[in-house]
């Protein structure tokens, strides 16, 4: 037992609320914490207020991070709750991702369709993720990208309303939303997730080693090193959430398989690797964005802070 209540900061969109549950769940599973003791502080970020406009034009980074980051530095909180794949892969110093629960499903699911080569031609497919427009449109020029926001519910009610025909989202959120009947899996082969999809990591005070050392215990290792060689990737190309960058790292042993993809904006040219490597080097993974990055055609290289 701890003497004082642990208290975790997480957005407030349904999706969130229902990861920070599963994170106060472990916590007092792990530590003999009486259920419901955690308390959880739901903090309104930049990027759940702008609603009207994509996040990519609204450019800037921690739009989904940084107040959660100010209640943490206040002490409001003892630590936050993230998506991995909404973390910019550059963090203060004074924060530290002490750790991640166990991946789910990486994938994207389609709905509106059974597959990508089942939607009609000329087909309105929803979506503000560069990475996914790229993505499609690389697999079906013909289809038309249309941006939709909002969080997972609204973004089903719009296809619902027959504001898209189609619309991708990732499988983890679908089935932490209690919606795993809902679109069908996209395949790797097919189609990469971003470097992180499907991971929640948790972050504390770097200074904070007490909460370091309690999170420590609901840290799912693999998880960990998968997503640490994705975002050390996306670091060293200088991407963003808003970057057509895709990259799957799967543990296997003490090895690790990485395959990774860039794309210009409208798909029409990419890039894949896949390469194996130690886990825990990751220098491995950013060498590999820097040489992509130098091979790759300028409608490539200029949507990188590094190229
Ligand atoms: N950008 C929004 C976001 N951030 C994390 C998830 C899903 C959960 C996850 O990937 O862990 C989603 C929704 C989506 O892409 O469908």
């Amino acid at each position: 037992m701890t003497e004082t209540p642990f208290t975790i900061g997480t957005r407030g969109s349904p999706l969130a609320l229902a990861q920070a549950h599963m994170v106060a769940t472990a916590l007092e599973k792990a530590h003999g914490w009486p259920e419901g003791s955690v308390e959880i502080k739901a903090v309104k970020t930049s990027g759940d207020r702008i609603q009207d406009r994509p996040l990519a034009e609204v450019g800037g980074k921690a739009l989904w991070t940084k107040e959660l980051d100010l209640a943490l530095l206040a002490g409001e909180t003892h630590c936050s709750v993230h998506s991995m794949k909404d973390v910019e892969s550059e963090r203060p110093e004074t924060l530290a991702i002490a750790a991640m629960l166990p991946r789910a499903d990486i994938r994207d699911r389609l709905i509106g369709a059974d597959s990508i080569a089942a939607l009609s031609a000329g087909a309105r497919v929803g979506t503000s993720s560069p990475r996914r427009a790229a993505q499609l449109q690389r697999l079906r020029p013909d289809l038309q990208i249309h941006s939709i926001r909002g969080n997972v519910d609204t973004r089903l009610a719009k296809l619902a309303a027959g504001d898209v025909d189609a619309t991708l989202l990732a499988a983890a959120g679908l089935d932490r939303l209690g919606r795993a009947d809902v679109g069908s899996p996209i395949e790797l082969d097919e189609m990469l997730p971003a470097p992180a999809q499907g991971a929640i990591g948790i972050e504390c005070r770097s200074d904070d080693l007490r909460t370091a050392e309690l999170l420590r215990a609901i840290d799912h290792a693999e998880t960990h090193l998968a997503v640490l060689a994705e975002r050390a990737f996306t670091r060293a190309l200088g991407g963003t959430c808003h970057s057509p960058i895709a990259a799957s790292a799967r543990v296997d042993g003490k090895e690790i398989d990485f395959a990774c993809e860039l794309l210009s904006e409208d798909g029409g040219e990419h890039l894949a690797r896949a390469i194996r490597f130690a886990a825990g080097n990751l220098e491995a993974p950013a060498l590999l964005a820097r040489q992509m990055l130098a091979e790759a055609p300028a409608s490539i290289r200029r949507l990188f802070e590094g190229g």
